[in-house]
């Protein structure tokens, strides 16, 4: 028996399933919250769970503080490094998008107050100070290359115009409300990084009755999709390498190349299997935080060709309404159609490649779950059905992004 620790009990979430091998141990499922009374070892802990008391992995449970959830140190450190922001400045049609939505914009956006969400080094700030005449621009930026920003917006002679801010949005008091709101925050399939929730909340609180959102709207898109290559590569190499047989290998192949999207994917439009579809769009000016919690589609696809079915490709594309009434829409499409961006596409492998043939119909939904623990995280569950002539199956494939 354990004596008991005089510490109070600290309450952690549980954030993995966790089955119990032996009496002694507590069993527990992701999101449930676990009290611990005795750090016993590194290992395992003392802890008590729905009145019982016993053994949990410690490697299992994560202390319940907000910003351990948001996992803000890592994600701000990773922002505070120029690697990141010379892969965004890099990217040509993301930054050129921005730039042209700004020229396009110049003659409304004059004497308009404009705030840059998640500047990053503050070229969207100085295209606005360089290319129109706003009344102010206010770079919010949470991690320490604002510091930098700092010195880009005097070194381009804007201080008049651009002041940064280093701060969260969400703790920053601006010296008022705005016009404009422009922010570049799409991640991997749309989502991820939940930076769309900090935007959503600075809309709320500093975007003026009527003001504009850019992105003013965005689309998760998705085709049906051969990847040849991939499969051949991690799960057909297991049959035969240099005359032996490894197939016994290929469940875990699967689980460890395909049980997550693949987020670097560059999908060759002669691998799509039909048109793509937009499965969700986001109406930025109407969105609600509470709405990020789950986001669903339906898709059907009409197979235009024999091929075979090895998974579906997600992108995204970002929308951009013109100031001036019937001006044009500007995009950025990061889809295979497009020049390539640094977010390139997502594949999502299926279990098992299905033959189709042309006219087969792919039907089902696409569910984005939000993470209830990280945050910045989510699960994509894909739910179809393929109704042809040789086969008819359903089928569910749920992938996490990350965790
Ligand atoms: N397109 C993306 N996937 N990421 C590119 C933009 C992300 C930039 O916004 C900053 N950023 C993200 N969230 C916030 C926030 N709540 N407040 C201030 N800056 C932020 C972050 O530090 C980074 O410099």
């Amino acid at each position: 028996m354990h004596e008991e620790e005089n510490s109070a009990p600290e309450e952690f979430i549980g954030i993995a399933n966790f089955q119990a091998s032996g009496a002694d141990q507590l069993s527990f499922s992701t999101g449930d919250r676990v009290l611990v009374h005795n750090k016993s070892s590194a290992d395992w802990w003392w802890a008590e769970f729905q009145g019982c008391y016993g053994y949990v992995p410690s490697s299992y449970l994560q202390l319940d503080t907000e910003e351990d959830v948001w996992q803000d140190d890592e994600y701000f450190g990773n922002y505070g490094t120029l690697r990141l922001h010379l892969e965004m400045l890099s990217d040509k049609p993301r930054t050129e998008t921005y730039r042209q939505v700004i020229l396009s914009n110049s003659a409304p956006l004059r004497g308009k107050v404009i705030m840059d969400l998640g500047c990053g080094t503050g070229i969207i700030s100085l295209f606005c100070a360089c290319l129109s005449q706003p009344a102010a621009v206010y770079a919010v930026e949470a991690s320490s290359v604002a510091e930098y920003t700092c010195a880009l917006v005097k070194q381009n002679r804007c201080e008049n115009v651009v002041k940064v801010f280093q701060a969260r949005i969400e703790e920053l008091t601006l010296p008022g409300k705005v016009d404009v709101l422009v922010s570049e925050w799409m991640g991997n399939c749309l989502l991820f990084e939940f930076m769309v929730e900090s935007v959503v909340l600075a809309r709320d609180r500093w975007l003026k009755q009527g003001g504009m959102m850019w992105p003013s709207s965005a689309c998760l898109t998705l085709v049906p999709c051969q990847a040849l290559t991939d499969y051949s590569e991690k799960m057909d190499f297991w049959d035969r390498p240099y005359g032996l047989d490894f197939s016994c290998l290929k469940p875990l192949a699967q689980k460890e190349f395909f049980s997550k999207p693949k987020f670097n994917h560059q999908i060759v439009p002669e691998d799509c299997l039909s048109a793509p579809s937009d499965v969700i769009t986001l109406n930025m000016h109407t969105l609600q935080v509470s709405d990020l919690e789950k986001l669903s589609g339906n898709f059907s696809f009409t197979v235009e060709k024999f091929g075979t079915l090895h998974g579906f490709t997600a992108w995204f594309s970002a929308q951009f309404q013109s100031l001036e009434k019937d001006g044009t829409v500007l995009e950025l499409n990061t889809g295979p159609h497009s020049e390539l961006t640094h977010w390139k596409q997502t594949l999502f492998m299926l279990d098992s490649p299905v033959t189709v043939h042309e006219g087969d119909c792919i039907a089902g939904s696409i569910t984005l779950q939000r993470n209830p623990i990280w945050r910045r995280h989510m699960t994509i569950t894909f739910q179809w059905s393929i109704n042809s002539t040789k086969v008819s199956q359903v089928q569910t494939n749920s992938f996490p992004m990350w965790r």
